[in-house]
């Protein structure tokens, strides 16, 4: 197996309430089956997994055989995980979303991303989103005062019209009272949000199922990390939960979660944790095979300024199309398989 690190910036920093991500540093994993080399990526986010020294430490304890993967740090085992799927779907001729599942769609909707800004900031980028065909918009909301975030949302909504589907992401940053002052305030304003994303802090699990949502649905995303997956399912407090294979240790271990979240009746929205190209279009290729009904959070790769290789899978229209020769994309990685980042 062969590890080679790499470093990429940000277009311009995507600002949340948990801060602002302006660089993504990970690993390329390479491994060999036969003739087929396959391609994985460990790109660490804390908050949602290990940093980036205990990934880089993980990798290298890796014994490279098939068999378990015994890893407790999720991005290390993602990078190992899918560059052993990518080899064993390449060996089967099939895509990696058909090595997944059987019946995967051949397009996936997706929303953009927009980060916290001005009411201006806000506005021009949900116009432009849904100039270059978005559905759906999903907006960081939480670093500021819950007024200044309503009048944020206000203006998108007076600018784009009802037909979008809006949903906002709070990233942890309310207590309970705050919480509800936004809901109430979403209600009185007619701002029909689809879902709030994580509104409370990540280990409150049970105190989201206390909140007066007023009929909004409620996402969880960084509980996951912070309870565990199994646990959020059993809580039976969200309507839909945030799949960042990233995050869930895998492609393989991402489509088994969203299969029993699918099968107690919960939403599942695949998102990266704004990954290289290789992990993007990993995820791609799990929200294909997953039971997804929702746009998923897939549009990170404009985000970058520079990316480990061209984008195999690029927006249009509010959907990405998944690509369909052998693995993540055929000959799209050549060189990457090659001689690495
Ligand atoms: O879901 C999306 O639109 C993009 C992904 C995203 O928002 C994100 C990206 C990196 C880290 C955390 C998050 C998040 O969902 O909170
Ligand atoms: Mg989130």
């Amino acid at each position: 197996m062969r590890v080679d690190p790499f470093a990429l910036c940000l277009r311009s920093s995507l600002s949340t309430a948990a801060g602002e991500i302006d660089r993504r540093e990970g690993f390329l994993v390479r491994v060999e089956r036969g003739d087929e080399v396959g391609l994985g990526e460990a790109t660490p986010l804390p908050g949602w997994t290990e940093g980036y020294e205990e990934c880089e430490g993980a990798l290298e304890s890796v014994d490279d055989r098939d068999g378990d993967i015994d890893l407790d740090a999720p991005a290390a085992r993602h990078g190992v995980e899918l560059a052993r799927a990518d080899a064993a779907a390449r060996a089967a001729g099939e895509s990696l979303a058909r090595y997944l599942g059987d019946d995967a769609a051949q397009a996936v909707a997706v929303n953009a991303t927009i980060g916290d800004g001005s009411v201006e900031e806000t506005r021009s980028a949900a116009r432009e989103a849904v100039r270059d065909g978005y559905a759906a918009l999903k907006v960081k909301v939480g670093a500021r005062s819950v007024s200044a975030d309503v009048a944020r949302l206000r203006a998108i909504r007076a600018a784009v019209g009802d037909g979008v589907e809006l949903r906002a992401d709070a990233n942890g940053a309310w207590g309970p009272a705050e919480a509800e002052s936004f809901f109430a305030a979403a209600a009185d304003a007619a701002l029909d949000l689809a879902y709030v994303e994580q509104p409370l802090s990540p280990p409150s699990v049970a105190e989201h199922g206390a909140l007066d949502s007023r009929g909004v649905d409620i996402a969880l995303d960084e509980s996951l990390a912070a309870v565990g997956p199994d646990a959020v399912l059993d809580s039976g407090v969200a309507d839909v939960v945030v799949c960042k294979p990233m995050a869930l240790g895998g492609p393989v271990r991402t489509l088994a979660f969203a299969e029993r979240a699918a099968a107690r009746g919960i939403d599942v929205v695949v998102t990266t944790t704004i990954d290289a190209v290789v992990a993007r279009t990993a995820a791609l290729h799990v929200a294909a095979a997953a039971p997804t009904q929702r746009a998923c959070g897939l549009a990170t790769g404009s985000l970058l300024s520079a990316d480990l290789a061209a984008d195999p899978a690029p927006v249009e229209d509010g959907e990405m199309r998944v690509p369909d020769g052998p693995g993540l994309a055929g000959d799209a990685f050549e060189s990457l398989r090659r001689n690495g980042p």
